[in-house]
């Protein structure tokens, strides 16, 4: 397996000493179901200087202690080439074309700086195909991971012409017309690359169609290669849930979350709207807290009734845009606070320190569960609230994400950009009664649940052999 995010990322103390830290996200949570006892190795890459002398120390092959036992081989990429390759072109342009994220007349501009970067790009794929090349045994299969490595599969089919080799999409594939804001060149490249692999997977139908779509717009009719195309929709891990969810950390997090919601001036507990996400701009955070604000502003009775829990999780803070959003939902967060807050009330808990426990506890006491990205590969948190929840939670779930395409049926949705539209929608799933809660809460934890990391992996595993 290789993926540019492994399953753990290091921090070094003033003493010396290393730290393993799970890493976040879809493609972590999907692989990490692989667990010791395989022969599987996972090539991923350092992502900061820890990681770097991680790979210093351990000559690459990190010690399973820190990793569940899985085999992981960290590769120590340039540091500026692996930036130029993850925060210029994986996370500023490739990112952006597939959430459709560019909103400026003058975004993007494909520059010398953008072919530089590129340059830096081809050059980390290749050290993924190199190090594969070495890890991989004869015929063995080979699943490379996400956007990060679209121009791997073509080389490393090169190199090794045994191998039988997957590539799996995480995120939402571009319709040709944005797609095609690429240059053309760089677009074909992107195809052709992941075309290098025998079978392209995506998480979803609609996005296995994009790609196809875009592959008949630039690089002709047909699928020339003969690479075939899969779906695999990654489901929730229903047993690791479950169980974490019910541990004592999380009910001490329950606590102190239902002594800050309060309760309602009638002495009835208030209710509660979750949303749980990486502070990324396909979440749409801010319009969601604007929807929030038109809640309160255009059905009155809801103040003092309601709380807005939002966990926004640092991400990507390298990059300025991410930094502008993370203060930009802090700042219109505090501004509904100061607008509507009363002395016993404060409309919006914001949280941005990452707590997974805390996470969990706030699935479990959810009454509304506000799931509203621009555009999302799928969404796990959609899938994980139905699980854990205890006594059923409403789902309010954007239409485009992946996630809709099973979920839609029995969440109440949205068009992300419609704030007033979205206000609708929590009035509604704030209004739902408790017995058609549960029942859709019910409905919905088994479409969540479908399909399970592991037999994801396998599923994939086994259409790469047929
Ligand atoms: O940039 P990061 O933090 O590694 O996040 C990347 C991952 O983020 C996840 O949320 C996406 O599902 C994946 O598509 C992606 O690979």
């Amino acid at each position: 397996m290789a993926s540019n995010r492994g399953p753990v990322s290091y921090t070094l103390d003033e003493t010396g000493r290393l730290t393993a830290r799970r890493g976040g996200g879809g493609l972590v949570s999907g692989l990490s179901a692989i667990g010791p006892g395989t022969d599987a190795v996972w090539v991923c890459s350092a992502l900061n200087d820890s990681d770097r002398e991680a790979v210093r120390r351990t000559g690459g092959t990190l010690d399973p202690a820190d990793t569940g036992g899985q085999h992981v081989r960290m590769l120590d990429v340039d540091a500026q080439m692996h930036a130029a390759a993850y925060n210029g072109i994986a996370n500023s342009v490739l990112w952006f074309v597939h959430h459709m994220l560019y909103q400026t007349p003058m975004e993007p501009v494909f520059d010398t700086e953008f072919r530089r970067q590129w340059a830096a790009y081809e050059g980390y794929n290749r050290a993924f195909a190199e190090a594969l090349a070495e890890e991989a045994a004869e015929g063995a299969a080979v699943l490379v991971q996400d956007y990060h490595l679209t121009l791997t599969p073509r080389m490393l089919r090169e190199l090794r012409p045994d191998l039988r080799i997957g590539h799996f999409s995480h995120t939402p594939w571009a319709p040709p017309e944005y797609f095609r804001l690429l240059p053309d060149d760089i677009a074909a490249q992107v195809l052709g690359g992941i075309l290098g692999a025998d079978r392209a997977a995506f998480l979803t139908q609609r996005w296995a169609d994009a790609f196809t779509d875009c592959c008949h717009a630039v690089l002709g009719p047909g699928i020339p290669s003969g690479t075939r195309i899969g779906v695999h929709g990654l489901g929730a891990d229903v047993e690791f849930l479950r169980e974490r969810a019910h541990r004592p950390d999380v009910a001490e997090r329950m606590r102190t979350l239902r002594a800050q919601i309060g309760t309602a001036p009638d002495g009835r507990p208030r209710k509660t709207i979750v949303r749980v996400d990486r502070t990324e701009l396909s979440k749409n955070i801010v319009r969601g807290l604007l929807a929030y604000e038109e809640l309160l502003r255009s059905r009155p009775e809801w103040r003092e009734r309601v709380v807005h829990v939002a966990f926004a999780y640092p991400s990507r803070q390298d990059l300025a845009v991410y930094r502008e959003y993370t203060a930009e939902v802090q700042r219109v967060a505090a501004e509904i606070n100061s607008r509507f807050g009363t002395p016993g009330w404060t409309p919006v808990e914001l949280h941005v320190k990452d707590d997974f426990a805390r996470s969990l506890a706030a699935y479990r006491l959810a009454d509304v569960a506000l799931v509203n990205p621009i555009r999302d590969g799928m969404n796990l948190v959609a899938k994980e609230v139905p699980v854990v929840s205890d006594e059923g939670c409403a789902l309010v779930l954007s239409r485009e994400a992946g996630a809709y395409e099973e979920l839609g049926e029995d969440a109440v949705t949205v068009n992300p950009y419609d704030i007033v539209g979205t206000a609708r929608a929590l009035h509604e799933a704030l209004s739902m009664g408790p017995g058609e809660r549960a029942e859709r809460t019910k409905r919905l934890a088994a479409q969540a649940t479908a399909l399970p990391p592991a037999r994801w992996f396998l599923d994939q595993l086994a259409a790469l052999e047929g």
